[in-house]
């Protein structure tokens, strides 16, 4: 179980700016033959920079910061070679704002390329015709306007596919698949920061029998109900998923043993005191941290032969893999 890919917002980064860089670059060269220097430090500038960006976004994979770097860096380029040229150098101003769309948030990309078109307006408010300026503001400001609906619409359906794709739809709570991702991740990022993380895999006890007594649809009122009480009770940068039919994941981002039990056992107490329906529904927990090497399906494992034993136990009642097994006892705290 081992990231190695890049995200596409990785290769997306890593090609626009490698191309950007191209592109420039011969304009650099040119400039420099004919000893344009003035522009030719601009192009020259501007080919390093996005050399810079790409071996960042290629080495440490950081896109939301490197792409605000990218188009920041596409503005003030333009808006340098029209000082520079005139306003015969306006027509970059369609591309670099395709980018900054392409790249960025919806509304982010449109401050920065409304801020844009005041300064390269009032930069070339005396030196052009008015006819011309109306031609670039009209067609600048209809090219801004269609890519915002497009960019934004295209964020909203990617958050609505998100959606369906990596949640649960009785529950909310994340699915069998972001469980998996989520997997990934964590180990990816464990390899490179090595802080404790933890996982509590819970399970409804006797679920079969309350579904034969009180009916399906009560069933899925419960788990709605267990999914509420386990969302209240962790925190906003822990992560719960839906496992399997009445099986929960909680995976605890910086937390270790110690203290995943402490939370295993308040969501156990929690759940076994809330009286859902009018009854006791209860919960079999396993809990395991995270061990150097394994992956995230054998860190999983751990934590469900731990739930098991915990069923065996007699169940509501949580178990944890690993080596401090005994230090951690419930009656130790
Ligand atoms: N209402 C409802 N029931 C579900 C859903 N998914 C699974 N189940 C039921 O959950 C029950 C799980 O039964 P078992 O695997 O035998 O487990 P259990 O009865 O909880 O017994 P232990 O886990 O050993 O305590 C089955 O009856 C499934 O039909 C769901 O989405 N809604």
């Amino acid at each position: 179980m081992q990231k190695t890919q890049r995200s596409t917002e990785e290769w997306l980064l890593i090609s626009i700016s490698l191309l950007g860089a191209l592109s420039i670059l011969p304009f650099a060269l040119l400039r420099l033959l004919r000893g344009d220097w003035q522009v030719a430090a601009l192009d020259c500038f501007a080919v390093l920079a996005m050399l810079a960006i790409f071996f960042q976004v290629y080495l440490s994979g950081r896109t939301v910061f490197m792409s605000q770097v990218f188009v920041g860096l596409c503005q003030f380029v333009l808006v340098m070679t029209v000082v520079m040229r005139g306003a015969e150098q306006l027509f970059w101003f369609y591309p670099a704002a395709l980018v900054a769309f392409f790249l960025l948030r919806p509304w982010l990309a449109l401050a920065i390329v409304g801020l844009s078109i005041l300064v390269l307006g009032s930069l070339l408010w005396t030196q052009i015709p008015v006819l011309h300026l109306f031609g670039f503001a009209l067609s600048s400001l209809a090219t801004m306007g269609f890519a915002f609906i497009f960019a934004w619409r295209t964020q909203e359906q990617q958050a609505r596919l998100l959606r369906l794709a990596t949640k649960d739809p009785l529950t909310g709570a994340g699915n069998r698949r972001a469980l998996e991702e989520k997997l990934l991740d964590a180990v990816h990022h464990h390899q490179r920061i090595p802080l404790p993380m933890s996982l509590i895999l819970l399970d409804l006890d006797n679920f079969k029998h309350f579904n034969d007594s009180y009916g399906h649809d009560e069933g899925d009122r419960i788990l709605v109900a267990v999914t509420d009480i386990i969302q209240r009770r962790i925190r906003r940068s822990d992560n719960l998923y839906r496992f399997g039919g009445e099986e929960f994941v909680v995976i605890t981002d910086n937390t270790a043993l110690r203290e995943a039990s402490l939370l295993a056992e308040e969501l156990r107490s929690d759940i076994a005191t809330a009286q859902l329906s009018g009854c006791q529904v209860t919960i079999s927990l396993g809990i395991a941290q995270y061990q150097d090497g394994e992956t995230g399906y054998q860190w999983l494992g751990r934590a469900d032969k731990a739930m098991y034993r915990a069923k065996h136990s007699g169940r509501n009642h949580l178990c944890i893999s690993g080596l401090h097994e005994d230090q951690l006892a419930l009656t130790d705290r």
